[in-house]
């Protein structure tokens, strides 16, 4: 499906629809019309989307939820009803003329600057800097938040989570516990974007071409209690050929294997085997078993191994299991034992290699705890954790102005975190020759800075922290992606953004991306700017008397 027939469905869903003018605070349109009234709305804004902390006790965060935001803008009109119903809620005294005026809104005089979705992205560096009428700029500052905000913690936590899981494969299980809709289809597409293989949900499947996965529920293992209950026990071999007795098959392996694996058979269950067996019929070349539903070691391992030698001996390969509770970590290393057994018992190599897959409420430190312990998971399906970053279920993207008509802002605070950087900046990333070193932020009239040129850069705050760097390659950061009403770059699709998430990941140094007290990527200003901001404080900061 394009891209364009994509956004029409979203549309017709009412899925995208609700990114509109109005999914607002009250107060931006107050605002708006108290900027008007004080003849201010055309003044020339500056904004800067950044945030002050990186999520998960981490020192990075993926910058996500571009393209959304662009496409926001595109649409951005309130609508007739929209003014309707603001001429309903709004007080009487709001002149008539307002209302025409914000009707005629278009975002078509802004200019917004971002770094590319996918981008590594550190505290107080502008991931969006957005240009143009104040009253505009104004009224997109909390829809553009909710866009960022989610999306970018969310691409975060799931870039953390493949960190830990290296190169075994992940699912994304959460739709049922996200929340709600949206955020069960944001958190499914934005994992795919942090690293994630595929995800559960069809829909978001369906919408951004994430590839589907899933095995299946207790509730079929339980469906089953007797194999009396299978009205289909025969299969077509693979080859083709006549239709043969599966369960006949199942149950002379069964024999067999409880001796080669000392199980007792009168412990194994039943319905688990029909339930087995039923599935296996249906999906003979997907065969993938929930073997924890009465006991894995004693019952579901058993069970699934006498239904995978079936299919073997029908010309099918099963896929393998998934673990839903109990120690993850041993249960794998058992069954990985059983796989190795058999393969070597029947001359049967890729029996080694089955997947296991685990799942039941894994977080980040479940991965690194299994890890360290040592498991033969090969993949790992993950819900909860992951789709409602229970760990931090919000980033703090903010959106301040910084200048107004050529003349800086900044806003001051007593916690020196929260103080702004004044006035309009380009963001330049300075490499070492392997790794990113440090983020300098810099006046618009400065030179930048160059390869192999030393550059001074220094702490925003403490003045005593400064350092040269002579950096091997620069990148400027921000690009203009929005101007005179259109997208003015050509967009990446999600995989791409995907591997740019991969890519930012390779070149952050490996103690900033651990998980126990990482190292804090530097964050600076040239010379010129830490001037600039510190003239300015004293200026708008009244001196005190003590008495
Ligand atoms: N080897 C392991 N090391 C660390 N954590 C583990 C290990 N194995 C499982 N876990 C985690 O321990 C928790 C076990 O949770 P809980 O006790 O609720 O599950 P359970 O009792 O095994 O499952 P159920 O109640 O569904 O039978 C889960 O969060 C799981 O991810
Ligand atoms: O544990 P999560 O990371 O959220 O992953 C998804 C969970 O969803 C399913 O459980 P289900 O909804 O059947 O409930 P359960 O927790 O009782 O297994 C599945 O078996 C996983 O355990
Ligand atoms: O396919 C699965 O195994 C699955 C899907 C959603 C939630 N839990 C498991
Ligand atoms: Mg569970």
């Amino acid at each position: 499906m394009s891209a364009a027939e994509n956004r029409v469905l979203m549309r017709s869903m009412g899925q995208n629809s609700i990114v509109q003018p109005l999914l607002t605070d009250l107060y931006q349109i107050t605002m708006a019309y108290a900027y008007w009234k004080a003849g201010k709305h055309h003044g020339n804004a500056v904004f800067d989307v950044y945030f002050r902390k990186n999520p998960f006790n981490g020192e990075f965060t993926i910058f996500a939820g571009l393209e959304e935001c662009l496409k926001f803008l595109e649409t951005f009109r309130y609508s007739d009803s929209d003014i309707a119903y603001l001429k309903q809620i709004l007080p009487a005294c709001i002149e008539e003329q307002f209302y025409e005026y914000l009707a005629s809104l278009t975002a078509d005089e802004i200019k917004l600057y971002a770094v590319k979705e996918g981008t590594v992205v550190f505290p107080r560096v502008p991931m969006i800097r957005v240009e143009g009428p104040l009253i505009v700029a104004q009224l997109l500052e909390t829809t553009l938040l909710n866009l960022v905000n989610f999306a970018s913690l969310m691409t975060t936590n799931a870039a953390r989570y493949r960190l830990a899981a290296g190169k075994l494969k992940l699912y994304e299980f959460g739709l049922r516990r996200a929340q709600g809709p949206d955020g069960g289809l944001s958190a499914s597409k934005y994992s795919y974007v942090g690293g994630f293989d595929g995800s559960s949900n069809v829909l978001a499947g369906k919408l951004f071409n994430i590839p589907v996965k899933g095995t299946h529920a207790h509730a079929f293992i339980t469906s089953f209690k007797c194999l009396e209950e299978l009205n289909t026990s025969t299969l077509v071999p693979k080859q083709g050929g006549t239709t043969g007795d599966f369960l006949g098959n199942t149950l002379r392996w069964r024999e067999k294997l409880s001796q080669l694996l000392n199980i007792v058979l009168s412990e194994v269950n039943n319905g688990e085997l029909a339930a087995f067996v039923s599935f296996a019929t249906a999906f003979p070349d997907g065969f993938m078993a929930l073997v924890d539903t009465y006991d894995t070691v004693r019952s579901g391992l058993l069970n699934f191994c006498a239904v995978a030698l079936a299919l073997h001996d029908f010309g099918y390969r099963a896929i393998g299991i998934r673990l839903d509770s109990g120690d993850l970590a041993y249960q794998s290393q058992v069954a990985r034992n059983y796989f190795n057994k058999i393969a070597s018992e029947y001359s049967l190599p890729y029996f080694s290699e089955l997947n296991i897959m685990a799942s039941n409420d894994i977080n980040e430190e479940t991965i690194l705890s299994l890890n360290e312990q040592g498991h033969c998971i090969n993949s790992f399906g993950i819900g909860t954790h992951l789709v409602t970053c229970q760990k931090q279920p919000a980033l703090g993207c903010v959106y301040k102005l910084v200048e107004l008509d050529d003349e800086p802002r900044i806003k001051l605070s007593h916690d020196v975190a929260k103080v702004t950087i004044p006035g309009k900046k380009n963001v330049f990333r300075l490499y070492g020759h392997q790794f990113s070193l440090i983020d300098l932020l810099q006046r618009p009239d400065e030179v930048p800075p160059t390869n192999n040129q030393k550059v001074l850069c220094r702490h925003p705050f403490q003045e005593s922290k400064r350092a040269y760097v002579i950096p091997s390659k620069v990148e400027d950061l921000l690009i203009l992606f929005w101007s005179n009403g259109k997208i003015c770059q050509k967009l990446p699709n999600l995989q791409e953004i995907r591997d740019n998430v991969h890519h930012n990941l390779s070149i952050l140094r490996n103690d900033i991306k651990r998980s126990l007290n990482p190292t804090p990527y530097k964050v600076s200003v040239s010379d010129n700017l830490y001037h600039f901001l510190h003239d300015l404080w004293l200026d708008n900061a009244p001196i005190g008397e003590l008495s």
